[in-house]
């Protein structure tokens, strides 16, 4: 165990009213420190900045365009960031700005800086405070919510726990929200469709995706080998009792019993492909069932323009998705390999160790 956790609030948390909840905000560092203390190396996710700018600017959320909400974003995070700043320094604490976009984890080398980046923060006991890159991040380069930004975060520092701090007590059957009958989840031992099922959207103006989000952030962060928590941001001592005292609290997901090498998470979560290779049957099964690295014998077709050590999708002759890999070779050599009348033998398109199947 290297007692390294990430911590994401949500805006639900650390909002109120449309504007920072500081009472909250000095509960979470008071907590952040005090495990610190006792030897945790911690990274705090943190949103409302949306939410903090709007409230300075007076600003409605109802009517806001992408821009506006950008430039809310731009001038929130400003005060979120002084606020943590003057916080953690009470407690003699550094805190670092780390604001990602989709395209910053998609690329492998800008994923290995951010991973170095974290490593020297943490080894030197400073706090780094995540967020989403709003100013920059629209459609086509977003995560989409910080929930799955956190689940990439635990992965790419290796953290033995996901800590999601919401405005509800855990995973519900239903939305309690709506459904008043709706049942509190303890545990969860695996992920699948029933689970998936029981989450719904968010819950108040300021959160984003709701449960949905959180429970696909649970499904990354579990299979890169973390326990994840969905708890209530607002219990009292909730980081203590769940760190140090390990009490039973909100919903716990257990790490998935085969968790995903590092690359192969990158390869399944993070990347992105540049182009498409299409294969036989032959050439599925040895991937899928045998393990096997995907050789030239079995290429059938190719779509896209990519180079040498690009990230490719990898589908069936009939267009299926069954998984992504690294291409060992550029899609002309392909192009130009596919052309000759007898195909070389043994050339491998995609090492065993650059495949991820689905
Ligand atoms: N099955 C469920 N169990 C619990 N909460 C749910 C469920 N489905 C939807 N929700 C909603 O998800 C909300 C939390 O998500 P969200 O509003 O995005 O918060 P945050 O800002 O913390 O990310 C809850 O307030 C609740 O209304
Ligand atoms: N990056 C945005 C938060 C986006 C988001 O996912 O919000 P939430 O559902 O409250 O965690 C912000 O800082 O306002």
């Amino acid at each position: 165990m290297k007692n390294r956790v990430v911590v994401k609030v949500g805006s639900s948390s650390i909002t109120i009213d449309g504007t920072i909840n500081h009472e909250q905000l000095e509960k979470l560092t008071t907590q952040i420190a005090y495990l610190t203390r006792k030897g945790f190396e911690v990274v705090l996710v943190s949103s409302g900045a949306v939410a903090a700018g709007l409230g300075r600017l007076h600003w409605e959320r109802e009517t806001l365009t992408l821009p506006q909400k950008q430039a809310a974003a731009a001038v929130g995070q400003g005060l979120l960031m002084h606020r943590y700043e003057q916080l953690f320094q009470c407690e003699g604490l550094h805190v670092a700005q780390i604001l990602l976009t989709s395209e910053d984890v998609s690329d492998r080398k800008r994923y290995i800086n951010a991973k170095n980046t974290f490593q020297t923060l943490l080894q030197n006991g400073i706090i780094p405070i995540v967020n989403e890159n709003d100013t920059v991040a629209v459609d086509e380069i977003k995560f989409g919510d910080n929930d799955r930004l956190a689940a990439l975060v635990t992965a790419v520092v290796e953290a033995d726990a996901l800590l999601l701090l919401t405005d509800i007590d855990g995973l519900y059957t239903d939305n309690p929200k709506e459904n008043p009958d709706a049942k509190k989840i303890d545990i969860i031992e695996a992920i699948d469709e029933s689970v998936q099922k029981m989450a719904k959207g968010a819950g108040s103006k300021a959160g984003t995706g709701g449960m949905a989000t959180k429970i696909e952030a649970a499904r990354i962060a579990t299979l890169s080998g973390a326990t994840v928590t969905i708890a209530n941001g607002s219990l009292p001592w909730v980081l203590k009792r769940l760190f140090i005292e390990k009490e039973l609290i909100g919903t716990k997901f257990l790490p998935a019993k085969e968790t995903m090498k590092h690359k192969k998470q990158w390869l399944a979560f993070a990347s992105k492909a540049q182009g498409k290779i299409y294969i036989d049957s032959g050439a599925t099964q040895a991937i899928h069932q045998n393990n096997k690295s995907l050789l030239l014998a079995g290429l059938r077709n190719i779509s896209g323009d990519f180079c040498a050590g690009s990230v490719i999708e990898i589908c069936t002759e009939e267009g299926l998705v069954i998984g992504k890999g690294i291409s060992g070779l550029s899609s002309g050599e392909l192009r130009m390999l596919l052309k000759e009348e007898t195909l070389p033998k043994g050339v491998i398109v995609v090492h065993k160790n650059d495949l991820f199947i689905v």
